[in-house]
């Protein structure tokens, strides 16, 4: 773990002195769009095309997860490349190793650690060193490094090179953005303030969130057969690299355990037929997953046992009818 300052290397953890964690903020904002022009933040000048772009992702994490599922969902595979950093992020941040199956190395350029990346970009740079990265082959530089923006570029920013499903309709925008701000912290962020709390009182307040946003997601799944209404949306994506982390990850290391995934009839079965959504399941490596987590974070597993984990049976029919697409 750590990060860079200037352009050099400093190994350091967050800063949860207060006891609770906060999010830094991200740095590389730009957009592909269709034409080049530029997006709602940063510069233009990425236009769509095949082959151009490159994507740096870890199997393990679920903001990168977010954009390895649409760029599966919109049939992007054959024209934006992949490289898989190893699962475990230690001192050196996250790297470039291959000796684990699944680890691609860097397949652009051979670097040894992801941080190298970010200083070919901008060779000053200070901040965090953050999966998922999009990277231009063309113009070498990150175009976003913040996977709630990339999901929206990989679903609307590729129209004439991408296909499948519109996964951002404008008729449940709205819908969306509700369920989006009220899954992000309570689910999707709060299970890393749980975790990374370094005291009872923050600790207490994100795991309780969690379950409060928990429960409020079965019952929405009681009303309706997605998050945002009848068809799957970003908002279904979101959730979803969250929860099917939650029972191998979250339950055990963030202390995430009032109830398993498993206990919520609703949730469980939506997230599975997620999980056998076509393409959907490729994504998802739990040994990236569960190494990760247990050997990365020692201040939470100073032993870095790596738990056998629960033997939930992703592929069980689902019951919820074919898939929609
Ligand atoms: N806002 C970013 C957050 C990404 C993020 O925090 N990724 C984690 C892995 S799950 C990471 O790379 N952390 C390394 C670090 O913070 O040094 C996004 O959603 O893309």
């Amino acid at each position: 773990m750590g990060y860079l300052q200037n352009g050099e290397w400093n190994t350091g953890w967050y800063d949860t002195s207060d006891g609770s964690f906060d999010r830094p903020e991200t740095a590389f904002r730009n957009w592909v769009t269709v034409d080049g022009s530029p997006g709602p933040s940063g510069e233009g000048g990425f236009p769509a095309e095949s082959g151009r772009y490159h994507l740096y992702v870890s199997l393990a994490c679920p903001w990168a997860h977010r954009a390895l599922i649409v760029r599966a969902l919109k049939g992007l595979a054959g024209d934006i490349g992949v490289s898989v950093v190893h699962p475990h992020m230690l001192d050196e941040g996250w790297t470039f190793d291959d000796s684990r199956d699944g680890a691609t190395g860097d397949k652009l350029y051979g670097l040894p650690f992801l941080r190298d990346i970010y200083t070919k970009a901008k060779s000053d740079i200070t901040g965090r060193v953050t999966v998922p990265v999009l990277w231009d082959k063309k113009r070498e530089t990150i175009v976003s490094n913040e996977s709630a923006e990339i999901i929206v570029m990989l679903n609307s920013g590729f129209d004439g090179i991408a296909s499948g499903p519109e996964l951002n309709p404008e008729d449940l925008s709205s819908e969306i953005e509700r369920v989006n701000d009220r899954v992000y912290p309570g689910i999707n962020n709060g299970v890393y303030k749980a975790g990374f709390a370094t005291k009872q009182e923050p600790y207490e307040k994100a795991a309780k969130e969690v379950f409060a946003t928990l429960d409020w997601m079965e019952e929405l799944l009681a009303e309706r057969r997605y998050l945002a209404g009848d068809r799957p949306t970003l908002a279904d994506i979101r959730a979803f690299t969250t929860l099917v982390r939650f029972d191998a990850v979250y339950h055990g290391h963030f202390k995430c355990n009032r109830r398993k995934l498993i206990e919520y009839p609703n949730l469980w079965a939506y997230a599975r037929e997620i999980y056998q959504w076509p393409g959907v399941g490729e994504t998802v490596n739990f040994d990236h997953i569960v190494q990760h987590y247990h050997y990365s974070h020692d201040m939470i597993n100073p032993n870095r046992i790596v738990p056998i984990g629960p033997a939930d049976d992703w592929s069980a029919d689902h019951g919820r009818g074919a898939a929609p697409f």
